[in-house]
């Protein structure tokens, strides 16, 4: 027999979040489609998957491996957000407009940079020992 709930309340709580979960996947989903950097992200992804599973990576290199792809991931998901604000709310030019997008997109490639040192620093002795 099916206990009762001895939280009702706390229901709609938990399906707003449950809702705001499938927002934020939408979210993702739109901006994948709509942004090549973030295809060219995920065939990435789906590359350094496969080469750790190739590599036999150990658990501590796939946690970092997947902190970079999730830096990475994150943050241009960030300056998408970043993009359709600004586009939003500063349709003509105006030089703040400009330095938001352009910081936004700093913020990337800062991410971008380190995520690539992680990688080198990983796969490079993985590919070294097979030369
Ligand atoms: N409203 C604006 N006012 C001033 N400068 C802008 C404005 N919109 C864009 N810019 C400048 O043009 C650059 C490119 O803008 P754009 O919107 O094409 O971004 P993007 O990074 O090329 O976007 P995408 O990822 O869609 O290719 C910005 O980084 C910024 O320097």
């Amino acid at each position: 027999m099916s206990q009762p709930n001895p939280h009702p309340r706390r229901f709609p709580a938990l399906m707003r979040r449950a809702a705001s979960f499938g927002y934020a996947f939408q979210g993702v989903v739109a901006a994948l489609r709509s942004e090549v950097h973030l295809q060219f992200h995920a065939i990435s992804t789906v590359v350094v998957i496969g080469l750790g599973f190739y590599f036999r990576l150990s658990w501590l290199e796939w946690a970092l491996v997947s902190l970079a792809v999730g830096l990475v991931w994150g943050l241009e998901l960030v300056n998408t957000a970043v993009e359709a604000v600004v586009n939003l709310v500063s349709p003509e030019y105006h030089p703040l407009a400009g330095r938001a997008k352009d910081v936004a997109a700093g913020a990337v490639l800062v991410g971008a940079v380190a995520a690539l040192v992680v990688g080198l620093l990983i796969f490079g002795p993985h590919v070294w020992a097979l030369l």
